[in-house]
């Protein structure tokens, strides 16, 4: 186990949603130093409280315009940088790290999809040759050795789905594709101004019908064809999703929640519930709490987590600490959220 606060990293997005909040968890975590918090280019440099007031007098992070000039004084610093930014730029910085001796986090979609055709299909840029070799983080199901130069950190939707269904992948009918409706709060759009998440153009709505780039992320997860609905929700934060999965013959209710508790005994971070969960209960934290109910030959789930969190910040924190050998939890629990 490393000694205090010696593990030096850097945040390349900071000013967003989710590198905000990975930088307040950093800021906190007894065993990572945030050294850098970077923003685009486009930017001057300024506090962190700038842009987020509510972080006054609480974390003096200097948010910095990333050059690539600043490549070598970054490498001789930090060990770990996490990237909280665009797929593309995510894509195009990650192998400059990597090369610089830097273990990357990544927590765009461009290094999750190990199939090149299926990446460029549903991200439109080809995706860096090395892409299939990284190992994708959904953290219940992964065991980082410590010298890994890259971890994709999975998306929101798909770690909510992940997480329901890996645990009764083998109990699922021959053939049956799973079908998961998903609503998110806005904050899941990212920061940056658009009309369609505009205050007064929210309103619970279904997009990217069998057609958002989740959708092969979560087939790949849990080894089937999905069938997957979005719908942005006129709320800040926290997804909930209901998952209906045809169950095989012989498969009945007490099977399914053996499963489930089995799979989740041991981790300390997704909690299997007994009434369907609130998004409330695991907004601000980094908890997934998952309901079940078997229905005739069907299993339905409720799924809850927060998007910002569990399905981007705190996952990449769940996986840095893994990496380094940390308990899962480390720096994770009772922390609140930025936003
Ligand atoms: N929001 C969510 O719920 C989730 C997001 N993610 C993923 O995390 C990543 C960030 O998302 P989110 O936080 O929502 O996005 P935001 O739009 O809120 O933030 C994007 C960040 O990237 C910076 N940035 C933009 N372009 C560049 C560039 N070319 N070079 C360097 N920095 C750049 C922005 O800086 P500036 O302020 O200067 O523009 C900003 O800090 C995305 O890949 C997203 O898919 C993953 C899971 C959930
Ligand atoms: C509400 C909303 O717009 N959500 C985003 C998904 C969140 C996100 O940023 O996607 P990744 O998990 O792939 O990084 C979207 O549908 O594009």
């Amino acid at each position: 186990m490393t000694s205090q606060k010696t593990i030096q990293c850097a945040v390349f997005g900071a000013s967003g949603y989710s590198g905000v909040e990975l930088s307040w968890l950093l800021h906190h975590h007894p065993q990572f130093t945030l050294s850098y918090g970077f923003t685009s280019g486009a930017r001057e440099a300024e506090p962190v409280a700038a842009l987020y007031p509510q972080l006054n007098d609480r974390c003096d992070l200097m948010l910095q315009p990333w050059q690539l000039d600043l490549l070598p004084q970054l490498a001789e610093q930090v060990q770990v940088a996490f990237l909280a930014l665009p797929h593309e730029a995510s894509a195009e910085l990650a192998p400059k790290l990597i090369d610089a001796g830097i273990v990357v986090f990544d927590l765009s979609g461009a290094f999750r999809l190990s199939d090149p055709a299926q990446h460029e299909q549903a991200y439109g840029f080809v995706q860096p040759q090395f892409a299939h070799a990284i190992p994708y983080g959904l953290a219940e199901y992964t065991q980082l050795q410590g010298n890994e130069p890259l971890i994709a950190v999975p998306g929101c939707y798909p770690t909510a789905a992940g997480l329901a269904l890996r645990p009764i992948a083998d109990f699922l009918a021959n053939g049956s594709t799973p079908i998961i409706n998903a609503v998110s709060g806005v904050s899941g759009a990212g920061r940056k101004a658009q009309l369609h998440t505009g205050v007064c153009e929210v309103s619970l709505q279904a997009y990217g019908v069998a057609s958002h780039r989740h959708q092969p992320e979560i087939a790949q997860s849990v080894g089937r064809e999905v069938i997957f609905v979005p719908h942005l929700g006129n709320f800040k934060r926290g997804i909930l999703a209901t998952i209906y999965a045809e169950l095989a013959a012989g498969v009945d209710a007490a099977a399914v929640q053996q499963a489930l508790h089995a799979a989740y005994a041991e981790q300390p971070l997704v909690r299997v519930v007994a009434q369907p969960p609130k998004l409330q209960q695991v907004v601000g934290t980094p908890y997934c709490d998952i309901y079940a109910k078997v229905h005739g030959n069907h299993v339905i789930f409720s799924v809850a987590i927060d998007n910002l969190l569990k399905g981007a910040a705190s996952q990449a924190v769940q996986l840095a600490n893994q990496y380094f050998g940390l308990a899962t939890t480390t720096g994770l629990l009772n922390r609140g959220a930025v936003l």
